[in-house]
């Protein structure tokens, strides 16, 4: 999200009150714009002797502090500034505070090692308070609350042994995947991959949660999941709770109904469909996540099982589309890597006549070290999840206040050159000797991590096995039939990226996907 854009947006909003409310509404904010500005003067932290200031970028502006300098990329904007300054930075947006980390040891130390103090969530206005109505399910959940029983179910049904039994299904979705994007490059002469990639990745999830699959981008529920998937981003972005960081704007949005527009997305759209396809789960015929969560001895009331499968369903969705879409990118880019990836994949299905499972992954260790370093490369997320402290924390003489938002600086974690040799340089080879799984890797300690794409300590990524299996049976199902090139407009920009809501979408780009003609299968 352009921050930028977001000044102009509650801009707009001001314009667009009648003038009664307006002149109440600019007298109320001119109050309330005091009161922040006084706030945030007082809240600066005195720290003893022993302590050291964390340091603060200069382009820090009155009452909206770092807000407007952050550009169109601002993980990168940050990472410069880490450059600049080290590994911990504060960051101050309106009242809130941000300690932004860009170093791997010291993300794990802060994240991991001291997760009993760091594992809360921020959560902003929309995602806390309307999305997880009131903190239930897993993602916008405090760990103090219901989260704990939320996170034990999530990890028993996306746990391998439960994940593995959808194997052949997430391999048929793949090879649909492929086969489309084949017919529709020939037809088109290159193609958008987003749609096709929401397509692979929303049926790969609904088909495990609520058995469900759907034939087409037409349908009228598939539609409805996917508005209301990119209506929660929208909603949850920083534009609609600028109220959080500028106290200010709860008085225009008061005028301008935006937390009943909320609530009734939730109330009205988001719910009713989640409670229909969860009963409809059911009664299907075959598994599913619902009937496996029904089955088992878990104490979840319906509102807190319609909060965790919807933040199964939805961060299973954006992330995954996000990782593939840079594999197609980087590997147009690359085509010598993608040549050496094929004749691994082929070497293979000459021995085995048909395409290698997850579990045989090892042998093929180039295309893991490649799927691996395109995740480091170029980072699906900005910050990951963001997480906030209720309590003082001191990290290596730092001290952090209370209330104090932490990120992850991704691009500046996955790119530390202490950790990752040339780390600007797309190197596969770099996890050769590092054969493990993500998954693994995640559990392990930070000097065998892989990259950071999947968070840290408690609150890690539930779905990372999950995930693995989704890339590695699209990635090879891809190579195995494809030559991916660019097209007549040119190479996709593998720099620049389209910040939205928790994502690092590349921007949009077209490549064509090329039928091998020595392919096997
Ligand atoms: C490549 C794909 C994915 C990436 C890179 C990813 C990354 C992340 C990250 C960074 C977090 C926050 C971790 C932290 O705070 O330390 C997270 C949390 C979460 N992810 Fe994923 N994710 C992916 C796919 C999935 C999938 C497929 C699912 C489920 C189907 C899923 C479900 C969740 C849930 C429920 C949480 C919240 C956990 C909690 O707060 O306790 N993710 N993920």
């Amino acid at each position: 999200m352009n921050l930028n854009a977001i000044y102009s947006n509650s801009v707009t909003l001001l314009t667009s009150i009648e003038p009664q409310k307006k002149r109440l509404s600019i007298i109320a904010a001119a109050t309330a714009l005091l009161y922040a500005y006084i706030s945030t003067k007082n809240s600066t932290k005195k720290y003893s002797k022993n302590q050291k200031e964390i340091p603060k970028p200069r382009f820090s502006y009155p009452i909206v502090g770092h807000l407007l300098s952050l550009g169109d990329e601002p993980d990168r904007t940050i990472a410069t500034w880490h450059n600049e300054l080290g590994p911990i930075l504060q960051l101050q947006f309106g009242v809130l505070s941000w300690i932004s980390i860009s170093e791997p040891k010291l993300a794990h130390k802060l994240l991991t090692s001291l997760g009993s103090k760091s594992s809360f969530r921020y959560q902003p206005s929309f995602l806390g308070g309307h999305y997880s109505m009131n903190g239930k399910g897993l993602v916008f959940a405090q760990p103090d609350g219901s989260w704990k029983d939320s996170r034990a179910v999530a990890l028993s049904l996306l746990s391998p042994k439960e994940i593995d039994k959808y194997t052949d299904m997430i391999y048929k979705e793949s090879s649909i995947f492929v086969d489309t994007v084949l017919d529709s490059s020939i037809k088109n002469d290159g193609i958008v991959p987003f749609d096709y990639l929401d397509f692979y990745a929303l049926n790969t999830v609904t088909n495990i949660t609520f058995g469900k699959r759907f034939q087409s981008q037409q349908n009228p529920e598939y539609r409805t999941l996917c508005s209301i998937a990119k209506d929660v981003v929208l909603f949850g972005s920083v534009t609609n709770n600028l109220q959080d960081y500028l106290p200010v704007v709860s008085i225009v949005q008061y005028f301008c109904g935006t937390q009943s527009k909320m609530k009734k997305f939730i109330e009205t759209k988001r719910n009713p469909i989640f409670q229909k396809l969860i009963e409809d789960a059911s009664e299907t015929e075959g598994i599913n996540m619902v009937k496996t969560l029904d089955g088992k001895s878990f104490d979840l009331s319906d509102e807190e099982k319609v909060a965790l499968i919807s933040d199964i369903v939805i961060a299973g969705v954006d992330n995954i589309s996000v990782v593939l879409s840079w594999n197609i990118i980087i590997m147009c880019h690359y085509p010598e890597v993608q040549k050496t990836a094929s004749a691994e994949i082929d070497s293979f299905i000459r021995l085995n006549g048909r395409l290698p499972l997850f579990k045989e992954r090892l042998q093929l260790p180039y295309c893991i070290s490649v799927m691996k370093e395109c995740m480091r490369y170029r980072p699906n997320s900005p910050f990951g999840g963001p997480r906030a402290v209720r309590e003082d924390v001191e990290l290596d003489g730092y001290l952090i206040p209370k209330g104090t938002i932490i990120v992850a600086n991704l691009y500046g974690i996955n790119h530390d050159p202490e950790f990752y040799h040339n780390p600007d340089m797309f190197i596969p080879e770099r996890f050769m000797g590092n054969p493990s799984t993500m998954q693994a890797a995640l559990n392990g300690s930070v000097e065998n991590r892989d990259h950071f794409s999947f968070g840290w300590g408690r609150r890690k990524c539930p779905g990372a096995h999950l995930s693995e299996i989704e890339i590695f049976s699209t990635f090879i199902s891809i190579l195995a039939k494809c030559f991916i090139v660019p097209t007549d407009e040119g190479m996709p920009d593998i720099d620049r990226v389209a910040q939205v809501g928790f994502s690092n979408w590349p921007r949009k780009f077209k490549v064509k996907f090329t039928k091998r003609p020595d392919s096997l299968i």
